[in-house]
């Protein structure tokens, strides 16, 4: 049998509410993986899994300090000829960051396969045993190699880069609505109908081994008449780059854009994203001209870490454009 590390880090699928009945006010990361493993023995029959507690924490605090800790321990497992596959464990909040950060850290072809549930534990109709099969299945199978990191939830196999958080409680609020689901699951076997374009994992230049933090970049929504308080505080507060959370097209209010203009002749990075769900962010003559960068379809939160990847490279805002359209 194929060889599975399971790395836990915690989220709603380690969750314990005081009912069955509870699908809210539960506490995230409660269970170890020693006893989610245990819930599902079937998994015994696709691999040799092991376990290894990372964290036990709900995804909104998962912070960068336990993502390089991830890509590193991830790196070091694969290089090991006797593990096949990674399977981790995490909260739903932030699975889709973790996931584009390790695809674009992770130095293997080897499949990484994120899973979570939107129902904790104890929920009637839970659903993290059968995902955690799934990604287990989906770890354990040579078909993944080489498709970059995913998130395997509700049967679909998602890609790290394209795919986002839709809904707050359903199943199925795992979406990538312009580009669609990489494959699913069927049979415990992982059908695959595309494969993403964009450099991941062994193709990518990015290497965190020896980091310990990553350059401050900051998110800043774009609002209506909004004045350069939020921009201006990033600044002070040490950001090393911006991501606009623009209104679509790099649409942001006027005084963002006296705010950042004279930013940008100095070499600081500003790059627009966009808070609209789909669409890619295109730049305009005079936003090249002003020196703006543009994150395509990248959106906001998976643009911030690209930029602050980007930036443990380069400052060149050239270089750093080259980065957003290769990734
Ligand atoms: N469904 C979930 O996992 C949500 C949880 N708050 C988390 O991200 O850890």
């Amino acid at each position: 049998l194929p060889s599975v590390k399971i790395l836990a880090t915690g989220g709603t699928i380690a969750g314990v509410a005081q009912k069955s009945t509870d699908v809210t006010g539960y506490k995230a990361g409660s269970l170890g993986i020693d006893t989610l493993i245990q819930a599902v023995p079937q998994m015994k029959d696709y691999a040799e899994v092991s376990g290894e507690q990372v964290a036990n924490i709900s995804s909104n605090n998962v912070d960068t300090k336990i993502l390089l800790h991830l890509a590193n321990r991830v790196n070091e497992l694969l290089a090991d000829p006797k593990i096949d596959g990674i399977v981790i464990t995490h909260g739903t909040d932030s699975i889709e960051e973790t996931a584009f950060f390790l695809n674009l850290t992770v130095k293997s072809d080897k499949p990484v396969v994120l899973v979570g549930a939107m129902r904790p534990a104890t929920a009637i109709s839970a659903d993290g045993p059968m995902n955690l099969l799934e990604a287990v299945q989906a770890a354990a199978s040579p078909k993944m190699k080489g498709v970059g990191v995913t998130i395997v939830m509700n049967d679909r196999i998602c890609a790290a880069r394209e795919t986002t958080k839709f809904n707050t409680s359903n199943v199925a609020t795992f979406q990538a609505p312009e580009y669609g689901y990489l494959g699913v699951m069927s049979k415990a076997q992982p059908v695959l109908y595309r494969l993403s374009t964009r450099r991941h994992t062994a193709n990518s230049e990015f290497d965190v081994k020896g980091l310990e933090t990553l350059p401050r970049v900051d998110v800043v929504y774009a609002l209506p008449g909004d004045d350069a308080r939020m921009p201006e505080a990033a600044l002070k507060n040490g950001a090393k780059g911006i991501v606009s959370a623009s209104m679509g097209n790099g649409s942001i209010p006027n005084a963002h854009k006296d705010f950042y203009v004279p930013l940008m002749k100095k070499g600081f990075p500003v790059v627009l994203s966009e808070r609209v769900p789909t669409g890619d962010c295109v730049l305009s003559g005079e936003d090249e001209a002003q020196g703006y960068l543009a994150a395509g379809n990248l959106n906001p939160q998976k643009s911030r870490l690209l930029l602050q990847l980007a930036l443990t490279k380069t400052t060149d805002p050239k270089e750093i454009q080259r980065i957003f359209n290769e990734y």
